[in-house]
């Protein structure tokens, strides 16, 4: 990086060391002044040197009252040596701990004036006020009954203080029933006041927010959503996603850890990362958005299975897991996909999505070529039926994994190489085998061995899919018969064969209504405040 001139430059005190303090456009830079090379301390010290880059730094205060009395002792202790440091500075910034995690750091300066003090407070805030990506103003939409129902304690203790910290300004709206944020943010949040709207839940609250942020945007644009072909428009808001649910693959996938105060510091950063929707469809009639796992066969049966088991927390999934992995149900249906251009890879390729992703931004450039296309090229593409493929059999699961799906039970995730905003999904495809074969595919989602790497799975890269199951499920014919134990429902009574029932599909966690699907990648639809996976350092 290219070194920029200092806006301010001084000699103060850390920790009763002289350091001498740089702060550039782009980082705050501060180094130990040793008083004599050749003098070797009693007690070896750390090095104090540090370099934080300015668009890291949370906020510049004078120190808080818990500090007073270190600084009152310091200064006591700096009288003794007849040396009076009476003034202090403390920035608060972001550092990096182990696995992606962020912690926010202070270090307090000591100057020997008041006006030396006030002008790097000065100085630092002026520079922090030019990063005009960093929110100003959040709505909070808390989930108290998510995961283990400690939404509201994380938020007040854990993020509050830091939004506070960073002089952010919030309204905080604790849900009091489910869809109560979706709804509030379809018809009645003042969006134009706020800067971005942040999700404490897991996934389902997160797929609330969803709803409600992109209903929102397609109904103040005029856009039927019910044609699976419409071109929707993006929204604007970032949402940023603390995480207080059971799965949280959405922030473990696209911050890489699931910490409350990592997500708070990537919304005080002002993070931005683009990120890719599912729609779906049943024929012509809009049922919900995804973001992570749209999962028909186990994964559908897991999850309706684990509704029942809500009072269990997470543990519900493992539970519904066991059970659902022992009864060993395939389905039969046809699924027809349209694959993606080479340029984004393939599932198998190892090219994991990180932070500035090469694929993800090559897409956005091609996205916006495309957008010059003569209208009556892209017609001619449209109407033609070329290129769609068929896989007709019996499933154990149809999947669909519009991004990694690394939550803290398969950090590697479900698509281990899935991009956040290609504008394409992964579709794996379960087919029918035994047990012991499921479970060796399923086990390798723990270990490193390539868990598409059997006769019995097939991975697509694709931008759409269509799903059909031999039979109609009840919902597909308006028909409700109660349901099996196992999950499976049966269309017709007389049918009791495993290999025709129908199963339901899970969307980011919440149960669809309908077994005959269209699912078409919606190309970065929205913003987050991540910035995806960091290379470690
Ligand atoms: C043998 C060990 C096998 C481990 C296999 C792990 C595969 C895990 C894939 C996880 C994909 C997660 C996709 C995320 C979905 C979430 O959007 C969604 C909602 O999240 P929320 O609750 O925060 O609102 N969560 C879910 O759908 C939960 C998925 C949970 C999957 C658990 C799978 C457990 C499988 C256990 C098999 C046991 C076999 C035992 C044989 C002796
Ligand atoms: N106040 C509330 N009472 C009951 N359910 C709620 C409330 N607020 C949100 N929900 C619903 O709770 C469900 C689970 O939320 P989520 O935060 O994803 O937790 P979990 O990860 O444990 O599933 C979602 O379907 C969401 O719509
Ligand atoms: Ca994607």
């Amino acid at each position: 990086m290219e070194e920029q001139p200092s806006l301010i430059s001084s000699k103060l005190f850390l920790k009763n060391r002289q350091v001498e303090v740089a702060l550039s456009r782009a980082v705050l830079t501060w180094k130990e002044i040793k008083e004599s090379k050749n003098r070797i301390p009693l007690i070896p010290q750390a090095d104090l040197s540090h370099a934080v880059p300015v668009s890291e730094i949370v906020a510049v205060h004078k120190p808080e009252d818990e500090d007073q009395p270190q600084m009152r002792r310091t200064q006591k202790k700096n009288k003794e040596s007849s040396q009076f440091v009476p003034y202090a500075f403390t920035v608060s910034y972001v550092r990096r701990m182990k696995q992606h995690q962020w912690q926010c750091s202070d270090v307090t300066f000591l100057c020997d004036s008041r006006g030396l003090c006030e002008q790097w407070i000065q100085v630092t805030n002026e520079q922090l006020s030019l990063l005009t990506n960093r929110p100003k103003s959040l709505l909070v939409y808390i989930n108290p009954c998510g995961g283990k129902q400690r939404g509201k304690r994380i938020y007040e203790q854990k993020v509050a203080p830091v939004f506070r910290q960073a002089g952010i300004f919030t309204d905080v709206i604790v849900t009091e029933r489910a869809n109560h944020a979706r709804d509030h943010l379809r018809t009645e949040a003042n969006l134009d006041k706020y800067d971005g709207v942040v999700c404490v839940g897991g996934d389902g609250m997160f797929s609330e927010i969803l709803h409600g942020l992109v209903i929102r945007t397609q109904r103040d644009h005029d856009v039927d959503q019910n044609r699976p072909d419409a071109e929707l428009v993006s929204c604007l808001s970032r949402i940023g996603i603390i995480p207080a649910g059971s799965t949280d693959c959405i922030c473990f996938a696209t911050v890489g850890t699931n910490d409350p105060v990592t997500s708070a510091l990537h919304i005080i950063v002002g993070d931005n990362q683009p990120m890719d929707v599912c729609s779906v469809h049943h024929k012509d009639s809009f049922l919900r958005y995804s973001v992570s796992l749209l999962g028909y066969g186990f994964y559908g049966d897991l999850l309706a299975d684990s509704e029942k088991k809500r009072w269990l927390g997470p543990a519900r999934y493992d539970l519904s897991g066991f059970k659902t992995f022992f009864c060993h149900n395939f389905y039969e249906g046809t699924v027809c996909f349209l694959p993606a251009e080479d340029s984004v890879g393939h599932p198998r390729d190892k090219l994991q999505c990180k932070s500035g992703c090469r694929i993800c931004q090559h897409k956005l450039e091609s996205k916006e070529k495309h957008k010059e296309m003569p209208e009556e090229k892209e017609k001619a593409g449209k109407d033609s039926n070329k290129g769609w493929n068929v896989v007709r059999g019996e499933f154990i699961s149809v999947n669909s994994a519009c991004m990694s799906c690394s939550c803290p039970r398969c950090p590697k995730g479900l698509s281990p190489s899935a991009h956040l905003a290609d504008g394409t999904t992964d579709l794996i495809l379960i087919k029918k085998c035994s047990r012991m074969n499921f479970f060796r595919h399923l086990f390798r989602h723990t270990n490193k061995q390539d868990q598409f790497d059997h006769s019995f799975v097939e991975v697509h890269r694709v931008k759409k899919f269509h799903f059909q199951p031999k039979v109609d499920s009840p919902e597909d014919q308006s028909y409700h018969p109660e349901r099996t134990a196992c999950g499976p429902k049966f269309s017709n009574p007389k049918i009791s064969n495993y290999s025709t029932a129908v199963s339901s599909w899970t969307c980011d966690g919440e149960i669809l209504h309908h077994a005959a699907i269209q699912v078409s990648v919606q190309h970065q639809l929205i913003r987050l405040f991540a910035r995806g996976i960091e290379e470690q350092q």
